[in-house]
């Protein structure tokens, strides 16, 4: 028997699983949101244990940081008899967004990884941190376990040259490791190999583009089994629209922030990682508020879903290009797997591509599925991302577990 935790720390949020990686079964979960805020939420729920039937457990309470929100975790899950240590827990998995040029695969949490992790705090603001937080809290509420780090970058790693370098100085961009990282990476891959298991082919086989559209928002083009281009860059604000956070925009705005009307550096990071994307464009604060205020007439939220569907029309069409011949178009994440609206605009134009939905199974399925009409050229499909599950995974090959 083989049992992880698995830890994702957000910015204000912390999301926790205990798996079993030997029968790929949820034992326990946990949410907390709005960490830091006046009022969060805790939410915890017991699988099904044995046979017995799951219980959950909601609290509204401060959770001042994330050591507030892990001890409160702990205390619930104790309640429900589903406590880390209840539970057997044999190591800890974390989701660390940014790997930098020096980490590639999941590794055993050391001294040295740590400081690297804290080495790449500038170019993740909204990620590594909390992610190093999540890492330093479970060690001292759960001490004596093992911790493994698994990088959003790594599943990048292998992008061709061609992909990841920026056209600048080489100098300058060799001197600061400056090149595109990528990011989901985690998520990129789980989805597009469970694409090709759902569709029956050969991963190294299938030529894919995948969508995860969450919060934070990525596309991907893979061709048999080797991301060959993906849409964030350096950081995690390149390309899509995402919840606060912009995508793509011409670098000459930032300069222009800077030297000509008075914006720090600090005050651009902000406008950019906070106040951008839907916030910025029709303040909302999610993909569900966008569509409520779109479907009231709020002109802000109109074009912000404009702005959204012409983007992701754009990396489609030009991934298409690059990969030369498409088999797949996922969708994954919040938004991915729920709004069948926003699959179904932004794939309306591809009619002459083959790109064909099937209305009934795109708005009234749920899970994984194929959303494209029977005997089209492209399969479209819904592939809900499961990170925490190839985390415990990732843990339990470099931990040796499962042997
Ligand atoms: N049923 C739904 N309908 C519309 N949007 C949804 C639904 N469920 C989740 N979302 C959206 O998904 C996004 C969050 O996606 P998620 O993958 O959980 O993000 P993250 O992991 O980055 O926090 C939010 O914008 C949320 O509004
Ligand atoms: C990298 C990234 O944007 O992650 P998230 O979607 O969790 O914010
Ligand atoms: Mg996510």
């Amino acid at each position: 028997m083989t049992r992880v935790l698995v830890i994702n720390s957000g910015s204000s949020s912390l999301k926790l699983q205990i798996i079993d990686t030997a029968v790929e079964a949820e034992l326990a979960w946990a949410l907390v949101e709005r960490i830091g805020d006046p009022v969060g939420t805790l939410a915890v729920r017991r699988g099904d244990l044995a046979g017995s039937p799951g219980e959950e457990s909601t609290v509204e309470a401060a959770f001042p940081d994330h050591t507030a929100a892990l001890s409160r975790v702990l205390e619930e899950a104790g309640r429900l008899g589903a406590h880390p240590t209840d539970l057997g827990v044999e190591a800890i998995g974390h989701r660390v967004v940014h790997g930098g040029p020096d980490f590639h695969e999941p590794v055993e949490v050391t001294p040295e990884v740590e400081a690297g992790i804290e080495r790449l705090e500038l170019l993740a603001p909204l990620h590594n941190p909390a992610n190093l937080r999540g890492i330093r809290v479970a060690r001292d509420l759960l001490p004596g376990l093992p911790h493994v780090a698994v990088f959003d970058t790594g599943f990048f790693h292998t992008l061709p040259a061609a992909a990841h370098t920026y056209a600048i100085d080489r100098a300058v961009a060799k001197a600061w490791d400056l090149r595109r990282y990528g990011f989901h990476g985690t998520s990129h891959e789980f989805v597009s190999r469970r694409t090709a298991e759902v569709l029956g082919r050969p991963y190294d086989e299938v030529n894919q583009i995948v969508l995860h559209l969450g919060n934070g928002a990525s596309a991907s083009a893979i061709a048999g089994g080797r991301a060959v281009d993906t849409s964030m860059g350096l950081t995690p604000l390149e390309g899509l629209v995402m919840g606060t956070r912009p995508g793509d925009l011409d670098p000459g705005l930032i300069i222009h922030l800077i030297r000509d009307r008075g914006m720090s550096p600090e005050d651009v990071s902000t406008l950019l990682n906070r106040r951008s994307g839907l916030e910025g464009l029709a303040r909302a604060r999610d993909f569900r508020e966008l569509l409520a205020r779109v479907d009231d007439g709020d002109r802000d939220a109109a074009l912000a879903y404009e702005v959204v569907v012409h983007r992701l029309r754009r990396y489609i069409g030009g991934y298409w290009a690059v990969l030369g011949d498409v088999d797949a178009i996922t969708f994954t994440a919040g938004v991915g797997e729920n709004v069948a609206r926003l699959r179904a605009d932004v794939l309306s134009t591809l009619g002459g591509w083959g790109v064909e939905l099937d209305p009934q199974a795109n708005e009234d399925g749920t899970g994984e599925r194929i959303i494209s009409r029977a005997g089209g050229r492209v399969a479209v499909l819904v592939v809900p991302t499961d990170e925490e599950l190839a985390i415990a995974r990732a843990c339990d090959t470099v931990l040796g577990l499962g042997r």
